[in-house]
C-alpha cells in the first residue's frame, strides 16, 4: 500500500475560457502521508479549496494526476469517483451541513444508509462517543450548540472509516473554545487512530496543531513548515499577503 494518502503529481485547474481564464492551481505536486495531519494556508484566492477540492475528487483538474491510496482519480468516471467520496474520503466544512430534522444518531448513520448498507447502533454510538457526544445521540442539530453540531458532522465524517479526512475552514464558524476542542479531537485522530487530515483554514491558531503547514500563493505551492507556533505561522502569513502598491 502507498505511504501517501493522496498525491498530487503537476495538478493544474484552470477556470474559464481562453479570454477570461483563471488559473486557481499551477503545476502543483504535493504528498499528503498517512497518519499525519496538514494544514493549507494562504492568501484569498491562492487556491486552498480549489486544491482541497481536487485531492478531494469534488473537482476535475485541467491536467495532471490525482491518487488515493494508489487510485488513480483522473481515470475515474462520475460513478467511479462518487463511490471513492463515499467510501474512502471524510468531508467536514465550515457549514455543519447536518440534516435538522435528524437526530445526531441518525445524521451520524446517513452515509451508511445512503451507501446501502445497514449502520451498527454501536458503531455508530462509538463514533459519537469518541466525539464527546455520547449522552446526546437523540438531539437535533437546533439542540446543540456550534461546536457539538461540528463535532456530529466530524462523526458523520468518521463513520466510514475513510483513508483521508479532508477539512475546509472547520473552525470557521467556532467559538474559540469550540475551536480547540474540535482541533484537539483532529489532532487526537492522528496521534491515536492514525487519521490522515488536510485541513484549509485562515488561523494559525488551527495550523499551528497541524504537523505541517502548506502555504499557497497565485495557485503554487510557496513553502512549508513543520511543527511550527501559531506566532511562527502568522509571521509567514504576513509576508504572502503583502499587496504590492
Ligand atoms: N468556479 C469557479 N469559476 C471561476 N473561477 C473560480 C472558480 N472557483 C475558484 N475560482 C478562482 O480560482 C482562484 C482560487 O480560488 P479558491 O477558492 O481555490 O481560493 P482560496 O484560496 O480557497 O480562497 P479563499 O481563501 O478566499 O476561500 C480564485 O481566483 C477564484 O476566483
Amino acid at each position: 500500500m502507498s505511504e501517501d494518502a493522496i498525491r498530487l503529481r503537476s495538478v493544474t485547474r484552470r477556470y474559464g475560457s481562453d479570454g477570461t481564464s483563471v488559473t486557481a492551481l499551477d503545476e502543483v505536486s504535493i504528498a499528503f502521508p498517512r497518519g499525519t495531519f496538514t494544514a493549507v494556508m494562504g492568501p484569498s484566492g491562492s487556491g486552498k479549496s480549489t486544491l482541497l477540492q481536487c485531492a478531494a475528487g469534488l473537482d476535475r483538474p485541467t491536467s495532471g494526476s490525482v491518487t488515493v491510496g494508489g487510485t488513480e482519480l483522473t481515470g475515474l468516471s462520475e460513478t467511479g469517483l462518487t463511490l471513492l467520496r463515499r467510501e474512502r474520503i471524510g468531508f467536514v466544512f465550515q457549514a455543519f451541513n447536518l440534516l435538522p430534522s435528524l437526530t445526531a444518531e441518525q445524521n451520524v448513520a446517513l452515509p451508511l444508509r445512503l451507501a446501502g448498507r445497514r449502520p451498527r447502533r454501536d458503531r455508530v454510538r462509538e463514533v459519537l462517543r469518541q466525539v464527546g457526544l455520547g449522552d446526546r445521540i437523540r438531539h437535533r442539530p437546533a439542540e446543540m450548540s456550534g461546536g457539538q453540531q461540528q463535532r456530529v458532522a466530524l462523526a458523520r465524517a468518521l463513520i466510514t472509516r475513510p483513508e483521508v479526512l479532508f477539512c475546509d475552514e472547520p473552525t470557521g464558524a467556532l467559538d474559540s473554545r469550540s475551536s480547540r476542542e474540535v482541533l484537539a479531537l483532529l489532532r487526537g485522530m492522528v496521534e491515536r487512530e492514525g487519521h490522515t487530515v488536510v485541513m484549509v483554514s485562515h488561523d494559525p491558531v488551527a495550523a499551528s496543531c497541524a504537523d505541517r503547514v502548506v502555504f499557497l500563493v497565485d495557485g503554487r505551492v510557496h513553502g512549508e513548515l513543520a511543527g511550527a507556533s501559531a506566532e511562527d505561522i502568522a509571521a509567514r502569513m504576513a509576508t504572502l499577503e503583502v499587496v504590492p502598491c
